[in-house]
C-alpha cells in the first residue's frame, strides 16, 4: 500500500512580476559580483559573435555567385580566379574568428560558473550559520535547503546566459532577416510563424516539469531518507538485525512509482506536441520556399540569394526561437531561483545584539519562566522558578518529554523565554548578545558531536590550540585511550574517512567530556552525562565532575539516581511544570514522586544485587 508522505509538499508558487524583476536585478548582480571580468568578457564576446552568422551567409552567397559565374565562362565578370579565392578567404576567416570567440565565450562562462557556484554555496552556508536552531528541526527549512542547493550550480549563470542569448539572437536575426527581406516579403513573416508553435509547446511544459518537480521535493526527500537509512554505516546493524531492508527498499520504489506515473504521461503528451508543431512550422516552410522558387523561376534572384535562404531558414528559426524561449527561459530560470532567494531570504538572529557579557556567572535565576517552541501552541513548560549559585550543582529530573532539555536549551539561550525572565547575576539575561553568554557556557548535549576529524579537532572545535587540551583529555578519562591511537591526539576519528579510527560509545562520550572540559567556562551543562559509560566510568565522571565543579555552576540532566544524588539542588519537573524541589536527602524524606522514583531504582539495583542469577550491574 503507498504510504502517504509525512507532510504535503509546498504548493507551486508563481511570483509576481515584481518578484520577478527584483529577482532578475539580484541574479544578475550576484553572476556580477562573482567575477566582474568574466561576465564583462563574456557578454562582449558574445555580443560580437552576434554578426557572424549573417557575415557567414553573405559571405557564402557571394562565394556561390562567383562559382556560378566562373562554371558558366564568365570568370572575368566574377572578379578573376584572385577574388574567388578573396572571398573563400573571407568565408573561412569569418569561421576561424567564430571558433576563436566560441572557444573564448566557453571558457569565460566556465569560469564564471565555478566562482559563481563557489560565491553561491558560501552563501548558502552562511546562511545556514545565522539560523536559529529552531529552523534545523522544520522540515520545511530542509526543503527549502535542499531546493537552494539544487540551483546552485546551474540557474543563475543560465539566467545570465540567456539574457546574453536573448540579445545575440536580436542582432543575428535583424542582420540576416534585412538579408533576406532581398528574397520577397513574406519570406521571412513566413519563417518566423513556423517557429512559434514548437517555442510555446516547450514553454507550457517547462512549467508544467517545474510544477511536477516541486509538488515532488517533499517527497524526493523522503525517498533521499529511505536511501540514507539503507546506506547508513551507524544504522546498518539494526537494519539488518530487524531485516527492515525490505520494508525501505519497497517505500523507496513506491516513491519512485509515484514519480514515474507522473513523468511519463507528461513526456508522452510533450513529444507528441511537439511532433504536431514540427509538422505545421514544415509546411509553412514549404509554402516560403514556394515565393523563393517563384522569384528564382523567374530570374529575379540568384543562386547565391537560394543559398542564402536555403541556410538561412535554420538560423532564422533557431534564433527567434532563441529570442522567444529566451524569455520564457529567463522566466523559469527566475523560478527556480526563487528557491535559492527564499532560503537566503529567511530570517536570521543575530548572536551578537545586545550588550556584551564578559564576566563569571555566579548565579542563574529562572523567573516564572515559560516557553513554548516556535509554530507550535502548546507551553512545554510553565512557570519554571529556580536559582543556582557558583559552586552548586543543579539536576534536573523528570520523564521524558518534561522539559528538562528546553530549559538548558533556554539557559544556554538557543532560544528565549516566552514568559518570565532567566537572570544572570542579578541581570537579565536578554539584555546580553547571546553569543558573549555563550562563551561563559560549555556543555555536552545528549546527543553530542561525533565530528570526523582529528581527536585534538574534536577538544578544541577550532578554538585555538594549547596544553589544555591533553589537561581536558585527562579530565575526562579520555587521555589515556587517545594516547594509545596511532596518532595520538592527531589521529583521525571516525569511519567516514580512509585513516579513520571509530571509537566506543563511551569513548565518543569521553571526547566530548573533554570538549566539556576544554572550554574554560563558569556554567558547565551535562545533558545525560553518563548515558553511553559503564557504571564504574560513570561514578569515575561523575565524582570528578563534581570535584571540578566547586568554582562554577553545574547543571546535570540525568535518569540516573546515583548521578542525580550528588546534586545540591534538584528540581523535578512534571509536563513542563516544577512538581518539587530540593536536595536529595529532603526530597527523600518529602516522600513525593522523587522518593518513589528513587526507592523503585534503587531497589531494581538491590534486587539484582541479591539475585545471583539475575542480569549484573557491571
Ligand atoms: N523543537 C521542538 N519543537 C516543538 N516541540 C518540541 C521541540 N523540542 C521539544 N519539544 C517538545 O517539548 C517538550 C519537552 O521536550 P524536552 O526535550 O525538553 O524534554 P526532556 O525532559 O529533555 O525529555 P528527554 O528526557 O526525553 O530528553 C516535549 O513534549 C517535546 O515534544
Amino acid at each position: 500500500m503507498m504510504q502517504a508522505p509525512l507532510r504535503p509538499g509546498p504548493p507551486p508558487t508563481s511570483p509576481g512580476w515584481r518578484i520577478q524583476l527584483r529577482d532578475l536585478r539580484a541574479t544578475v548582480a550576484l553572476v556580477w559580483a562573482s567575477s566582474p571580468g568574466h561576465t564583462a568578457a563574456l557578454l562582449l564576446l558574445s555580443l560580437l559573435a552576434a554578426f557572424l552568422p549573417a557575415a557567414t551567409l553573405w559571405a557564402t552567397k557571394l562565394l556561390i555567385d562567383g562559382v556560378g559565374e566562373a562554371t558558366t565562362g564568365r570568370l572575368a565578370q566574377a572578379g578573376g580566379y584572385g577574388h574567388l579565392v578573396l572571398l573563400l578567404a573571407l568565408q573561412v576567416g569569418i569561421g576561424a574568428l567564430g571558433s576563436v570567440l566560441g572557444s573564448l565565450q566557453n571558457t569565460s562562462r566556465e569560469l564564471l560558473g565555478d566562482s559563481l557556484q563557489n560565491l553561491i554555496t558560501l552563501k548558502i552556508l552562511r546562511k545556514a550559520v545565522g539560523l536559529e536552531v529552531e529552523r534545523f528541526e522544520d522540515a520545511e527549512t530542509y526543503d527549502s535547503l535542499q531546493n537552494a542547493y539544487r540551483e546552485v550550480g546551474v540557474r543563475p549563470l543560465g539566467v545570465l546566459t540567456q539574457l546574453i542569448s536573448l540579445a545575440q539572437a536580436l542582432i543575428t536575426l535583424v542582420s540576416i532577416g534585412a538579408l533576406m527581406a532581398r528574397l520577397g516579403p513574406l519570406v521571412l513573416p513566413l519563417v518566423l510563424l513556423a517557429s512559434i508553435p514548437g517555442v510555446i509547446i516547450q514553454n507550457r511544459f517547462g512549467a508544467e516539469n517545474y510544477r511536477m518537480l516541486r509538488r515532488r521535493t517533499q517527497d524526493a526527500r523522503i525517498q533521499n531518507y529511505l536511501g540514507s537509512v539503507l546506506t547508513s554505516d551507524s544504522l546498518v546493524k539494526e537494519v539488518r538485525l530487524f531485516h527492515f531492508e525490505p520494508y525501505l527498499l519497497e517505500r523507496w520504489q513506491q516513491y519512485y512509482r509515484q514519480f514515474r506515473s507522473q513523468l511519463v504521461p507528461l513526456v508522452q503528451k510533450r513529444n507528441a506536441w511537439s511532433s504536431a508543431a514540427s509538422l505545421f512550422s514544415a509546411l509553412l516552410v514549404g509554402v516560403a520556399t514556394l515565393s523563393v522558387l517563384a522569384r528564382a523561376a523567374r530570374g529575379q534572384i540568384t543562386v547565391g540569394d537560394f543559398s542564402l535562404f536555403a541556410l538561412g531558414i535554420s538560423q532564422v528559426q533557431g534564433q527567434f526561437g532563441t529570442l522567444l524561449t529566451g524569455v520564457s527561459g529567463v522566466y523559469q530560470n527566475l523560478l527556480y531561483i526563487r528557491n535559492l532567494f527564499e532560503f537566503l531570504e529567511l530570517p536570521t538572529r543575530d548572536l551578537d545584539a545586545g550588550e556584551v557579557w564578559d564576566a563569571p556567572i555566579e548565579t542563574i535565576e529562572f523567573q516564572d519562566v515559560s516557553f513554548h517552541y516556535p509554530l507550535t501552541e502548546r507551553q512545554v513548560l510553565n512557570g519554571v522558578t529556580f536559582t543556582v549559585h557558583r559552586g552548586e550543582a543543579l539536576a534536573l529530573v523528570g520523564e521524558n518529554g518534561a522539559g528538562k532539555t528546553t530549559i538548558v536549551k533556554l539557559l544556554t539561550r538557543l532560544f528565549e523565554p516566552t514568559g518570565g525572565r532567566i537572570l544572570l547575576n542579578g541581570q537579565d539575561a536578554s539584555r546580553f548578545s547571546a553569543r558573549s553568554v555563550q562563551r561563559e557556557m560549555s556543555i555536552i548535549f545528549q546527543d553530542f558531536g561525533q565530528y570526523q576529524m582529528t581527536a585534538r579537532e574534536n577538544v578544541v572545535l577550532g578554538a585555538s590550540e594549547d596544553a589544555a587540551v591533553e589537561q581536558a583529555g585527562a579530565r575526562a578519562g579520555a587521555d589515556e585511550f587517545l594516547r594509545s591511537l596511532p596518532d595520538g591526539y592527531d589521529t583521525m576519528l571516525g569511519r567516514m574517512f580512509s585513516g579513520g579510527r571509530q571509537l566506543s560509545g563511551g569513548q565518543w562520550q569521553r571526547l566530548a567530556l573533554a570538549r566539556l572540559y576544554h572550554r574554560d567556562a563558569s556554567v558547565l551543562v551535562f545533558d545525560e552525562p553518563t548515558a553511553a559509560l559503564d557504571a564504574n566510568a560513570e561514578f569515575e565522571t561523575v565524582s570528578r565532575l563534581r570535584e571540578q565543579a566547586q568554582s562554577r555552576i553545574t547543571v546535570i540532566i540525568s535518569h540516573r539516581f546515583s548521578t542525580v544524588r550528588l546534586a545540591d539542588h534538584i528540581v523535578v519537573l512534571q509536563g513542563g511544570v516544577i512538581s518539587e524541589s530540593g536536595s536529595h536527602q529532603e526530597l527523600l524524606a518529602r516522600g513525593g514522586t522523587y522518593a518513589q522514583l528513587y526507592t523503585l531504582q534503587a531497589s531494581g539495583y538491590r534486587e539484582e544485587a541479591r539475585e545471583p542469577a539475575g542480569p549484573s550491574v557491571s
